[in-house]
């Protein structure tokens, strides 16, 4: 659900939280955040190259506008969506040009649920995301400070994600939780009371 310009693609500069007590640290740790070649060879080395580059065409496929964009481009009968997709491209196709244009950053993952993580559904309560999809979300987080923020309650999203080592922000961002001290995150922070109605 990523939106990429198609022209003077960026990636925001982190400003200042003048939030006190926030769940993002600030500045945040800085081992293994910048995006480097480094980096992608420590993913490729923990997944080997095959792994990383499947896991990418996995997300790639099993995204669900890309799932949609196909579906509409191959019926020929959807032209203002395929051109609406062809205006407002997926990151994934991206990505080669966004780990570039990532160099040296300081960067923060954060995820939607619904229909990002996991395939929108008819039932609310089977909106199961994949263990490659999960495995995939593990990797990042071990490299980034990876939220989940969803309109949903946030221990249901929990529920579905099953990841100790993210932030979580739930009920559109009313209910966050950040990793738990416990947990395999190197970006853990202090977890904050809270639960679903
Ligand atoms: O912010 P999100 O994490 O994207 O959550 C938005 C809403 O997601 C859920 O509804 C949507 O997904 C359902 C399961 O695929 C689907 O049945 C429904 O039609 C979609 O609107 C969730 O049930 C809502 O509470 C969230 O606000």
């Amino acid at each position: 659900t990523v939106v990429v310009p198609e022209v003077g693609m960026t990636a925001a500069a982190p400003t200042a939280c003048s939030c006190p007590g926030s769940l993002f640290p600030y500045p945040p740790p800085r081992a293994g955040m910048a995006v480097s070649r480094k980096c992608l060879r420590a993913a490729q080395a923990e997944l080997g190259a095959g792994m990383l580059s499947g896991l990418v065409e996995s997300m790639r496929a099993s995204s669900p506008t890309h799932a949609r964009a196909a579906a509409a481009l191959s019926a020929g009968v959807d032209d203002e969506h395929a051109a609406w997709m062809a205006r407002h491209p997926s990151a994934l196709g991206k990505f080669e040009e966004i780990v570039a244009a990532s160099k040296g950053k300081q960067i923060v993952m954060f995820l939607d649920y619904d229909g990002t993580l996991s395939p929108i559904v008819d039932d609310p309560d089977a909106a199961f995301m994949s263990e490659t999809m999960r495995m995939a979300v593990r990797s990042v987080a071990k490299h980034f400070p990876t939220a989940i923020v969803s309109g949903r309650c946030r221990d249901k999203v929990f529920d579905f994600v099953k990841l100790a080592e993210l932030y979580y922000a739930g009920s559109h961002g009313m209910d966050i939780k950040g990793p738990a001290k416990s947990s395999k995150s190197k970006f853990s922070s202090n977890r904050q009371a809270s639960s679903c109605p």
